[in-house]
């Protein structure tokens, strides 16, 4: 008797040891299992993987439950560490940031403006003159139509005018040069927008100094108080998520960056935007990879991280860098990113290093889109507001 109780008493431990064992796996999976799905419920059907870019993969069940789990596995998000805030810089205000960086507009661009006036203040200009006027405007980059139609101008003001006093010209150019660059152009930047972050993409071909100036831009706005979120969606090349995030580490700004190198760059400009909200970001810029305009499956991918971060919030901006010294070929790839990503404003790099600046003006013609910031140097405060006048002013000045 006693040992059958003994066998019944094996037998109901054995049950309920297997069966605790059973729950006990089955717990161990069904957290991660349930966050997994979430995860990939939260992704956008259209961020699949494409042209080689993967899409970041899923948590893996082993994952530690973290404070951020909104993030998917491989993209972090850099709070800056305390440990760094007392080398936070502080950035230079915006305003005047022109003034002090127009000797080397002056330099880079003066030769332009001193031919244009030394031409003009001529006692007699006929045409071989005004055919290296011409001259003078095409190598500047200014485009054949606007080169013809300031030529006409001036050819008419001089036939009125008739005067050759060297200040009377410079006025004159002055006018002249300023309409072309057109004053009236809305050059200001969205970096406000109600209830949620403004949102702003910088797009372009490679090394034209789009991380710079996604940093430069960060500096700006810090400078004006805003809070700043940088999305690192060039998971292309693998120094520009860190080279990004050290810009922001200069200014105490966050970067949401993916550690798996060719990472989807739309699910990264996607958790930044995700992150920007959450965190009551005032703005989230998005770095993007460099691409060939006429490479169609990279500029599809540069069409979809703009969609999936429409699957989040609005777009307000999508800045195009330009490097200056590239001449008219700014204008083709000018011509396609607008295509792809509906371009709201040109920044103009390195005009520093080239004396083409007429490529202001031929770009916001074909485009229809302003110039709204000027690159002047490699220096993180060499960024600056584009102004007409001044730029004009910087073209002419003697010295
Ligand atoms: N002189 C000068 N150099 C600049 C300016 N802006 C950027 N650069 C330099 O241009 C180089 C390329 O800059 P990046 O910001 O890495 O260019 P990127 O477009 O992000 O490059 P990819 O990611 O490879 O496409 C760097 O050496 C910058 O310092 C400028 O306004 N003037």
């Amino acid at each position: 008797m006693d040992f059958d109780v003994l066998i019944l008493f094996i037998v109901l431990a054995v049950i309920l040891l297997s069966t605790l064992g059973f729950f006990l796996v089955q717990g161990g999976k069904l957290l991660p299992k349930a966050k997994r799905e979430q995860y990939l419920t939260q992704r956008d059907p259209d961020d699949l993987p494409s042209g080689g870019v993967d899409t970041l993969p899923a948590p893996t069940e082993d994952r530690p439950e973290t404070a951020e789990p909104s993030l998917g596995d491989g993209v972090d998000l850099l709070e800056e560490p305390t440990v760094l805030e007392p080398t936070v810089e502080t950035p230079e205000p915006v305003a005047g940031r022109l003034a002090r960086l127009r000797a080397r507009l002056v330099k880079s661009n003066n030769i332009f403006g001193k031919s244009l006036l030394a031409l003009l203040s001529r006692d007699e200009i006929d045409e071989d003159v005004w055919e290296e006027i011409e001259e003078v405007l095409l190598m500047a980059d200014l485009g054949t139509d606007p080169t013809m139609e300031l030529v006409d101008r001036l050819r008419e003001r001089v036939k009125v005018e008739g005067t050759r006093d060297p200040a009377t010209v410079k006025s004159m150019l002055t006018q002249e040069l300023t309409d072309l660059v057109d004053p009236t152009l809305d050059r200001r930047l969205t970096v406000t927008a109600e209830g949620r972050p403004a949102v702003i993409m910088v797009v372009g071909v490679n090394g034209v100094g789009k991380t710079t100036t996604v940093g430069k831009l960060a500096r700006m706005l810090v400078a004006e108080d805003k809070d700043v979120l940088l999305g690192a969606a060039d998971t292309f090349r693998a120094a520009a998520a860190e080279q990004l995030s050290t810009w922001g580490h200069r200014v105490g700004v966050p970067t949401v960056k993916s550690d798996v190198e060719g990472a989807d760059p739309a699910s990264v400009a996607y958790e930044a935007v995700d992150k920007g909200i959450e965190l009551e970001a005032d703005v989230v810029m998005i770095d993007t990879a460099g691409r060939l305009q006429n490479k169609s499956n990279l500029m599809d991918e540069l069409g979809k991280v703009k969609r999936v971060v429409e699957k989040k919030s609005a777009v307000d901006e999508v800045l195009l860098v330009l490097d200056a010294t590239t001449g008219q070929n700014g204008l083709n790839q000018a011509k396609v990113f607008s295509e792809v990503v509906n371009v709201t404003g040109i920044v103009l790099t390195k005009l520093d290093g080239t004396a083409r600046g007429g490529i202001v003006v031929a770009i916001q013609r074909q485009l229809g889109v302003p110039v709204k910031l000027i690159g002047l140097g490699e220096g993180p405060d060499d960024l600056a507001p584009f102004d007409a006048a001044e730029f004009v002013a910087a073209l002419l000045e003697d010295h």
